[in-house]
């Protein structure tokens, strides 16, 4: 569990984090989405004890940072890709890191294999990828087998077969009882992996929802209607909040109106109907929309600051 209160953090001018509250369960992967430079990063690593919030309080497991014994143990973090000496090996980068916590070295291999490291487990980590790389950082994330686990732009540098790889593990990692926090701001992919979104424009809390009530709410359903008699089909389901676009003599376009009622009148009047889905925005959208919101909302103070 993780426990976010009235955290903020400034850099001179700059608020990089302004008021968050929010809680992250165990159980499911949490998505932390915002644009480039919005706290994401600030905010990890308030969470992981490298940087002292300004105000408010960020606890792991009901504890401060500084309270946990062997770090490592309890909250394990990706924050930095290549962070790993570039002339040493996987395997003695992740060794090194386990004997200063008193970590065996069967974890070690346990994290390699977990990782999908073993078979490059002796070259130097020097000549890796960018995405080998970010398996080294999460198999280093996972050594002090910790039931918090907080992950900076892990997909960053994975290929679509990476992804996957991190999904499942994202997922096992959550059935397994831990807290996954894991942060991007590519939508698209946080979609697939997330069940749970913190979303921060500005350092600032702007949504923190299910990722389906997200698109859900944020974007609204539309119904993408096809019938011979479209026209007649459109006088019927016009009304208050109803929106209808005449796509073509056979196709509408109808906001504001489940599927389910479209295809129950055309039923009831004997029309027929050819096609009627229902397209749910994504998640991309959704999340322009809300930061644009964001940005918008924050603009009067800007202007007040600059004055
Ligand atoms: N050490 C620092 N000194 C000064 N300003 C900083 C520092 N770290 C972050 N900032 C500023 O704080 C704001 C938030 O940055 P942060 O890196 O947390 O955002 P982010 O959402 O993680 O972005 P990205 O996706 O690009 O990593 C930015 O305006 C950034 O320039």
């Amino acid at each position: 569990m993780i426990e976010v209160n009235e955290l903020s953090k400034r850099y001179g001018s700059t608020l990089a984090v302004d008021s968050l509250t929010f809680t992250v369960t165990p159980g499911v992967v949490t998505g932390f989405l915002g644009p480039n430079g919005s706290g994401k990063s600030t905010t990890m690593r308030m969470l992981v004890g490298l940087d002292a919030p300004t105000a408010g309080t960020v606890k792991v497991g009901g504890r401060l940072p500084h309270e946990h014994e062997v770090p490592l143990c309890q909250v394990g973090a990706l924050l930095e890709a290549g962070a790993a000496h570039p002339g040493r090996s996987a395997f003695d980068h992740l060794h090194a890191l386990a004997v200063t916590n008193g970590i065996g070295r069967r974890r070690v291999n346990e994290v390699l294999a977990l990782s999908g490291l073993a078979e490059v487990a002796h070259r130097r980590s020097g000549g890796f990828s960018l995405g080998m790389g970010q398996r080294l950082g999460i198999a280093a994330a996972l050594l002090g087998d910790p039931a918090t686990v907080v992950l900076d732009e892990p997909v960053n540098g994975l290929d679509p077969e990476g992804i996957l790889w991190i999904r499942d593990l994202l997922d096992r990692l959550a059935a397994e009882g831990r807290t996954v926090f894991v942060s991007s701001h590519l939508m698209r992919e946080m979609a697939q992996i997330a069940q749970h979104v913190i979303v921060i424009g500005k350092g600032r809390l702007m949504a923190d929802l299910p990722v389906a009530e997200f698109t859900g709410a944020l974007s609204g359903r539309r119904v993408t209607v096809r019938s011979p008699q479209a026209a007649a089909l459109r006088e019927l389901l016009l009304g208050p909040d109803v929106t209808i676009t005449t796509v073509s003599r056979t196709e509408l376009d109808v906001e504001g109106l489940t599927s389910e009622h479209i295809g129950d009148v055309a039923a009831a009047r004997g029309i027929p109907v050819h096609q009627l889905t229902t397209s749910q925005a994504s998640l991309e959208e959704a999340f322009m929309k809300l930061t644009r919101e964001a940005v918008e909302y924050r603009a009067p103070e800007f202007a007040r600051g600059e004055a």
